[in-house]
């Protein structure tokens, strides 16, 4: 019988954590066993949620109360094959009582064919770039809202110019009269191929797409007439089945890159909401994210590095799934190059907007000092001023290097 198994930390009143677990494990399913006909029980049982394990996770109890996690499977046969229904019935009404939170959902082999995963993956994204061997370097658009087209594509061009793999818009460009999404695909495309042919440097661009949820299938598949490269998607504002729905959909059929915007307020608190791996990791995996940007540990938006470790490991670990993009984010400057790499690897994306923008030679500098960093890190060099080219120089000079610490 195929069942999804929810593991929650929970710090509860309750005076028994095995109580609690089964009250959870009925309430959310059939709501009540011990009292009812043999006869029913037998009717239900293909229905009723299971303890699987309680364990007391703090010997000291929390001033009375009892600190635990808990394992509860809950049947398949109970609801739809979608993530709205899954977490609903894991963690519907329980997300509202009390200090409980959900800390991931183990999917059999059965119910993990429900769902599509990335349409490209790491593999396919490598592909499309004809880069294989080292970490893609992405920038992001900066103060482009109230600016023209012009302003926009020089920014475009300078960034490619810096020989940035990817460009993404800021989640915060929306559609708006002065670049709206048509113009920003068509004549963006222009000036990347014009890139390409002066330099042979291929960089794709990620284009937001946004609006009202119903309109965003037909925007999404004009953007992919409009020869769009990929989408970014501020998921956490609309949800996971809409990102899942687009990644299905054969019309659109473009890598999406999700990004975290809204997520905090769901993964944010120890105690409630859901783990980061489970929103950033798993479940976007599972919906079909190509990449999955969040917060890395070194930035202005820092997570705790194990937290962030957990979100890799939900992204690229083997399974039937294709693999995510982890894009490390949000203060990154190519002085953390040796950090992000001591952590991620080969198989990330290093993802900057100030960190490209702001260095002293501008965006053009700044891709080329990221370059440069990754060179230096994947060659075993250490940075000095012998080693270290002109631009990357530059970039340590205003932020710095972070040298990996030998454990
Ligand atoms: C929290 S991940 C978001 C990355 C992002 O969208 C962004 O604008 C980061 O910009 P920064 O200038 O901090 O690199
Ligand atoms: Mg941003």
């Amino acid at each position: 019988m195929s069942e999804v198994t929810a593991v929650y930390s929970i710090i509860t009143d309750s005076s028994s954590l095995e109580q609690k677990a089964e009250e959870i494990a009925l309430g959310l399913t059939v709501g009540s066993w011990t009292n009812l006909p043999l006869l029913e029980q037998e009717q239900l049982k293909n229905h009723k949620g299971r303890v699987v394990t309680v364990k007391e996770v703090d010997e000291e109890k929390v001033s009375g109360k009892n600190v635990g996690e808990l394992h509860i499977a809950f049947p398949a046969a109970n609801f739809s094959k979608d993530i709205p229904a899954i977490l609903t019935t894991t963690f519907g009404k329980l997300s509202l009582d009390g200090e409980i939170k959900l800390v991931d959902l183990k999917f059999d082999q059965d119910l993990l064919s429900h769902f599509p995963g990335p349409r490209f993956g790491i593999a396919g994204i490598r592909e499309k770039l004809q880069v294989f061997d080292r970490p893609l370097i992405m920038s992001i658009f900066k103060g482009v809202i109230g600016r023209d087209l012009d302003y926009l594509l020089n920014q475009l061009r300078e960034q490619a110019l810096g020989g940035v793999d990817l460009v993404k818009d800021d989640e915060i460009l929306f559609e708006n009269p002065l670049t709206p999404l048509e113009k920003r695909v068509t004549e963006g495309k222009k000036v990347l191929d014009q890139v390409y042919e002066e330099t042979g440097h291929r960089t794709l661009y990620a284009v937001n797409l946004t609006g009202r949820t119903f309109e965003l299938r037909d925007r999404a598949r004009k953007a992919r007439d409009l020869g769009a490269d990929v989408l970014l998607f501020n998921v956490f504002a609309y949800g996971l089945d809409v990102l899942q729905s687009l990644r299905e959909d054969e019309e659109i059929a473009l890598p999406i890159m999700a990004h975290p915007a809204v997520s905090g307020a769901f993964t944010s608190s120890e105690k409630y909401g859901l783990s980061h791996a489970l929103l950033l990791g798993k479940l976007e995996r599972l919906a079909g994210a190509d990449f999955s940007l969040f917060p890395s540990p070194y930035g202005s938006v820092a997570l705790d590095r194990d937290k962030v470790i957990a979100i890799k490991e939900e992204l690229i670990k083997k399974t039937q799934i294709k693999s995510v993009f982890p894009v490390p984010s949000a203060g990154i400057h190519p002085g953390l190059v040796p950090l992000l790499i001591q952590d991620f690897g080969k198989d990330c994306v290093i993802n900057a907007g100030g960190g490209v923008h702001g260095h002293p030679q501008g965006a053009q500098g700044g891709g080329k000092a990221f370059h440069q960093a990754i060179e230096l890190v994947l060659s075993g060099t250490s940075f000095s001023e012998e080693t270290a080219a002109f631009e990357l120089q530059e970039a340590v000079r205003l932020w710095g290097w972070k040298d990996v610490v030998a454990k």
